[in-house]
């Protein structure tokens, strides 16, 4: 049935109807999807024939006023509801799948596409009792690689450093590649870290995957099966729990084939723990709504009065808008996932395949999910290179609340295919490993509880398990010469699509669900261009670079061609689209329009007139004039004839007008989606504009506080450095500066010469006072070696020195010293001037020259005087000069 314009397979899953559904007292409703059974070849003995599955399913809208047309699609295969797991494994051609990884190394797909709740993470996870696509895929690859696996780590051999640097050095996609014992150690020893479960959503209740075996906690000791009593398992500590599983990963690493060992079934998760878990998950969620805005004590009046001041159409919104942006974090970890607890149904024994030998194999496994258009790691929630804390997404980042989204993008060494970079990929030894780490992954997942379904996947979940291998042998030559290489199987479970109607979701949920749907539609788009290709025998030009999610699906599925020697061929891809044939008829239908491989759209045929007429009986007595009452003749027989053709025309007329009104339902019904996906759309981007103009009037807020505090900084440092710099210039100028003349040394000679001009004055009259007195006649000597001290006073122009009482004191001192030098003993002056020290001087604003001199020096000095000469003693003051510093004042 594929054809060569494929690039996905389409299978289509029914679900058998929900067990409430059967038991509920409903009124039958007619059913409105109906398989067709296949057309048996003639070639085809007994057993084909039951085997065979078909291909065709008519979806026979329900009888309601609008006269819809039948639609008719076909699939690669159609499973009925009682389909097995394995049966939907064996039909979709797993095993070749993972042949082609293994053998290969060509990339394979299995993706799940339908309405929620219409069973696809079912199908690709499973239930407590049977495994899922991805579990059955694991158990065939170990099974498969067997002894030829490489490990990095275990209990009883070295550990193989050079086996991680190896694989690390060929990962195109800068990967961080681990071994499954530390990243199981790390997540379940580490204290702080919280993990939030699927179980644990708001509705959890009956059915779906809070009942998966992956999850149970307790369950009742089996001798033999595990070391732990389960029933303590809760109270365990995680490093406890961590060494126990150790202990049965070293029991089990004996065991060749890892699904070998038959492990016992797990109890079920009681309702009580269902309950228990929904308070907790509750309690959480409160606490986050109360723990935001604490985070930030400095803006909390203010952030609280902007609340009040909501509408509380905008609380709710901004109140959805945190639990996006904060997801919900339990305080209480699962307890690490137990081998013992994973369904072992069905066996896959009999599907290992077999391998090369040769080579030593390395299984990665890796899980992402994508989650409003954006990547991000299910293995990875403790974002890793310490984000900055700067900002309040930095410190949500760094205490993990936040995860960082990764990017798809082409990488150095894979610069022809994009690829998801920066992923965490987990080296898995065995089957257990591989399951624990996909339940921890899968504990990470987003999902909520909606009307529809009571765990819905509010994300497109990715599992990616990686095959690579190498000649075995010369492994440590390089790995330049001998690198690991091999493919890849991502098993893809989708979101479901939803009417927010239906789902009864509001808020972020309904935001979710406006971008899975805007997803979906540009996946229908993708998926729409391949069945229309090849309904014309064209090559499909898939728009695929519309969002992340078709990118991921789509961009592998072309060959690469930029270089031959790296040719990879497509992937081989699979899509499962499961549908309940029970639930909603327009969402169902839009699914399977977009999806199935051919669609053929029918008109309920109307049976014509003239046949209606002639299957007519005879109305007997009833009393009412029909045609066929009326007598043989009443018409002619021409007559009859032209209403025939009439009515013939017309019941055709209708028909076409009834096929016009059937495409113009469903582009209608098209156009209504989109509507509605685009207000969704709308919505989440107004949510989004308003949180970005909220944080963003929060930043710059913050820069401003910071400008005016550092303004405000400066101002005061500013005002502080004046005040130092005036006190400072006060100590220093508390002395007035006495500024001399410029030439001291000129200006000491003229005072020189003054002096020597009084000391002749003052010779000159005790001259005269022995002249004048007989009695005391002496001779005068001639040359007494005598000590004469002067004192000389400057003053400037510009000081009033009788203003100044010590300057007054000098003058005084000054004409003592001149009219008493005669009489009294000149050698007591110099001792009363020297009473007052220079730095008294100096404080009070004059300066005191005291100048000492021999009077031999004198005698060199003076003039020749006349003796006798009566000339009036004049003293002559030289210019004074005072400064005062204006700074001062
Ligand atoms: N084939 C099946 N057989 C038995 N039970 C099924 C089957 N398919 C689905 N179910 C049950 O239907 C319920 C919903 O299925 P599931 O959670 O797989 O839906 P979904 O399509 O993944 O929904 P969503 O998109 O909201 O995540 C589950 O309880 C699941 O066990």
């Amino acid at each position: 049935m594929a054809p060569q314009t494929s690039l996905f397979q389409v299978f289509l899953r029914l679900r058998p109807p929900m067990q409430q559904n059967q038991n509920a007292a409903k009124a039958p409703t007619e059913p409105w999807l109906l398989v067709e059974q296949p057309t048996p070849k003639i070639q085809d003995n007994e057993d084909d024939i039951q085997k065979s599955h078909p291909t065709h399913v008519t979806l026979q809208p329900p009888n309601d006023s609008r006269k819809r047309a039948i639609e008719r699609f076909g699939f690669t295969k159609v499973f009925h509801e009682e389909a097995s797991q394995l049966d939907v494994f064996e039909e979709i051609a797993a095993v070749e799948n993972i042949q082609n990884v293994l053998k290969n190394g060509r990339d394979g797909l299995i993706a799940t596409l339908g309405v929620t709740g219409s069973g696809k993470s079912h199908t690709i996870l499973g239930t407590k009792s049977q495994r899922g696509l991805t579990q059955m895929s694991l158990d065939v690859l170990y099974r498969s690689i067997g002894s030829n696996i490489r490990r990095p780590c275990h209990p009883e051999l070295p550990t193989d450093v050079q086996l991680l640097e190896s694989l690390q050095a060929c990962d195109p996609s800068d990967a961080n590649i681990i071994p499954a014992t530390t990243f199981l150690e790390n997540v379940y020893s580490d204290g702080d870290r919280a993990r939030f479960s699927r179980a644990q959503t708001p509705m959890a209740g009956i059915g779906s995957r809070a009942q998966t075996p992956l999850m149970v906690g307790p369950s009742s000791p089996v001798p033999g099966s595990f070391p732990m009593s389960p029933g303590l398992s809760f109270l365990s500590t995680p490093r406890d729990s961590f060494a126990t599983a150790r202990s049965s990963f070293a029991s089990d690493a004996t065991v060749k084939s890892p699904g070998s060992t038959r492990l016992p079934r797990p109890r079920r998760l009681c309702r009580a723990t269902e309950n228990t878990v929904t308070t907790i998950h509750k309690q959480s969620l409160s606490t986050v709504e109360e723990d935001v805005p604490q985070k930030e004590p400095l803006h909390q009046a203010s952030k609280a009065n902007v609340w009040e001041r909501l509408s509380p159409k905008k609380k709710h919104a901004k109140k959805s808008l945190m639990q996006d942006t904060y997801p919900m974090h339990n305080t209480r970890r699962p307890p690490m996932p137990r081998p013992s607890a994973f369904a072992h149904e069905p066996d896959m024994a009999s599907y290992a395949t077999s391998i090369n030998p040769q080579y030593d194999y390395v299984v990665l496994v890796s899980m992402y999910e994508v989650y409003n258009d954006r990547i991000f790691d299910l293995l990875s929630s403790t974002p890793s290179g310490g984000p900055a804390m700067s900002t309040r997404q930095g410190v949500a980042l760094q205490k993990g609340l936040m995860r960082r989204p990764l990017l798809f993008k082409n990488t150095e060494m894979s610069p022809d295919r994009k690829v998801v970079a920066g992923l965490k990929k987990i080296v898995c030894s065995n089957y257990d490993e591989a399951m624990m780490v996909l339940e921890t992954g899968l504990t990470e997942r987003r999902v909520a509880g909606t009307g529809s379904n009571s765990v819905s996947s509010r994300s497109h979940g990715f599992f990616c398990i990686e095959v690579k291998k190498k000649i075995r042998g010369n492994d440590y030559a390089g790995h330049h010469l001998n690198p690991w290489s091999g493919g890849t199987l991502s098993i893809v479970d989708l979101a479901g699509s939803e009417r927010a109607r239906n789902a009864k979701t509001t808020g972020s949920t309904l935001a979710e669900a406006g971008k899975i749907n805007e997803s979906l539609m540009y996946l229908g788009q993708c998926l729409q261009v391949q069945s229309d290709c090849q309904q014309h025998g064209t090559k499909p030009i898939v728009p695929f670079r519309q969002c992340k999610l078709t990118e991921l699906l789509f961009s592998n599925s072309f060959p690469s061609s930029s270089d031959p020697s790296h040719y990879r061929p497509p992937q081989k891809a699979v899509m499962v689209v499961t549908a309940d044939p029970s639930g909603d008829f327009n969402a169902t239908s839009q699914i399977l329009r977009y999806s199935a491989l051919a669609r053929e759209v029918t008109v309920p045929r109307i049976p014509s007139v003239t046949e209606a007429m002639g299957a007519l009986k005879p109305a007997g007595h009833s009393g009412r004039n029909t045609p066929m009452d009326m007598p043989p003749n009443y018409f002619s027989a021409q007559e009859l004839e032209q209403a025939r053709h009439e009515i013939d025309r017309l019941a055709e007329e209708c028909n076409a007008l009834v096929v016009r009104l059937t495409e113009e339902e469903i582009k209608r019904t098209e156009a209504e989606l989109r509507l509605q996906a685009s207000e969704e759309k709308m919505i989440v981007q107004e949510q989004e504009v308003r949180e970005e103009c909220w944080q963003e009037m929060e930043t710059m807020l913050e820069i401003e506080k910071g400008r005016w505090r550092a303004a405000f900084e400066n101002e005061r440092f500013n005002s502080q450095e004046y005040m130092d710099e005036k006190l400072e210039i006060l100590e220093k100028n508390v002395s007035f500066d006495i500024h001399e003349d410029k030439e001291p040394d000129g200006h000491v000679e003229d005072l020189e010469r003054e002096n020597e001009v009084l000391r002749a004055k003052l010779a000159a009259m005790e001259q005269e006072m022995q002249t004048r007195s007989p009695t005391k006649k002496k001779t005068v000597p001639k040359t007494p070696a005598k000590k004469v001290s002067k004192v000389v006073l400057e003053e400037t122009h510009s000081t009033n020195i009788l203003q100044n009482p010590f300057l007054v004191s000098l003058k005084e001192m000054e004409k003592q010293v001149i009219v008493l030098q005669p009489s009294s003993n000149v050698d007591e002056e110099p001792a009363r001037l020297s009473e007052i020290s220079p730095r008294k001087l100096t404080l009070r604003g004059s300066a005191v020259r005291t100048s000492a001199m021999t009077s031999s020096s004198q005698e060199e000095m003076l003039p020749p005087q006349t003796p006798g000469t009566g000339k009036k003693k004049t003293r002559k003051l030289t210019t004074r000069k005072w400064e005062v510093d204006d700074d001062i004042f």
